[in-house]
């Protein structure tokens, strides 16, 4: 049996502001790839992807939990409750779209293969239209999803080195988990997360359990800390602190260990994060077919 051929977005499915990836490129370019899995007979199997590209798919929030400095960690899962898959690689982002037709992109932290569930982090930011919204509603509320869209290609580096800043560390921990799980996976995975305070640290359980592989280390930044007694205990999560945003003097030393290595430089904050990481690296001549940004938005960026 064929898989079905994409659904066409309606018109409403386009907010008509110029994004990069609208929904209706999405479309064509998801028509270009079902044509070319007919023809190579890859479509022969039923895929029952619970999530479509250029469709929003209902989907209730299971769960919604504050993770301290203004972040919340959410689940949503299909409904009707249905078998299938979620078509989700780590890195990549959904589009959440609440019933007054405000859509946000997000990057599930984690993908529940048995209830077609899958968890994302939000930073709620005073003033924001939609994070405010979602604040409001409850478990069972439904909202619209499409997706998966954006994710990066990691494959042949020796090195992954990741930089995030706040919730931008959310596209980095599903990835590192599941290059841990993967035997074949030999890269060495460093990441550099900046967050303000030590509570505000998302997933730091996770994070020291992957810590605590051979080939995976967390370092964190901590810019506007003041009480550093709680630090003393970071022995128990294998993380190195330092005081501080990321420095020059620690992307020398970051970048030097780097040589000889074939690596990946993955970028995710916010726009001022994203810039100032850039542009160190390219202080460096790292090449920028080397760099990546999460959100896919590289291009955006000045090159200095
Ligand atoms: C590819 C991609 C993936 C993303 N993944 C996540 C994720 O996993 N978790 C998450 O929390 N967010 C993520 N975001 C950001 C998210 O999509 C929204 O932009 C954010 O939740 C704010 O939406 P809002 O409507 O509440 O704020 P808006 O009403 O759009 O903005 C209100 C104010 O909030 C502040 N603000 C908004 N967004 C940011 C930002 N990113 N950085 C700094 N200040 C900001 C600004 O001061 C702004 O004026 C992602 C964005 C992209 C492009």
């Amino acid at each position: 049996m064929y898989d079905p051929p994409p659904e066409p977005p309606s018109e409403s499915d386009c907010c008509g502001t110029g994004c990069a990836d609208c929904v209706f490129d999405v479309y064509d370019r998801e028509c270009a790839r079902w044509q070319r899995r007919r023809q190579t007979g890859e479509g022969d199997r039923l895929r029952r992807d619970l999530l479509s590209a250029t469709t929003h798919r209902p989907y209730r929030i299971v769960s919604a939990r504050p993770l301290g400095d203004d972040v919340h960690a959410y689940t949503f899962a299909a409904t009707p409750k249905a078998v299938g898959r979620l078509p989700v690689a780590y890195t990549q982002h959904v589009h959440v779209r609440l019933a007054n037709g405000l859509s946000r992109p997000y990057t599930p932290v984690a993908v529940g293969d048995d209830d077609c569930s899958f968890d994302v982090l939000v930073k709620v930011y005073p003033g924001g239209r939609f994070t405010g919204r979602l604040l409001e509603m409850n478990v069972d509320d439904v909202v619209e999803v499409r997706g998966p869209s954006g994710g990066v290609r990691h494959d042949g580096y020796d090195s992954i080195v990741m930089f995030g800043g706040g919730t931008g560390v959310a596209g980095f921990v599903g990835l590192i988990g599941s290059l841990l799980d993967d035997d074949k996976c030999e890269a060495l995975l460093r990441l550099h997360y900046s967050s303000k305070t030590l509570n505000g640290v998302l997933m730091r359980k996770e994070l020291a359990g992957y810590a605590a592989y051979w080939n995976c280390a967390v370092h964190l930044y901590l810019t506007r800390e003041r009480d550093w007694s709680q630090c003393s205990k970071s022995f128990w999560y294998n993380e190195n602190i330092t005081e501080g945003r990321i420095s020059q003097d620690n992307m020398a030393e970051i970048i030097d260990k780097q040589q000889n290595l074939r690596t990946l430089w993955l970028i995710c904050g916010n726009d001022e994060f994203n810039q100032y990481i850039f542009n160190s690296l390219q202080i460096y001549n790292i090449k920028q077919d080397h760099i990546q940004l999460l959100d896919n938005s590289i291009k955006d960026l000045k090159v200095s």
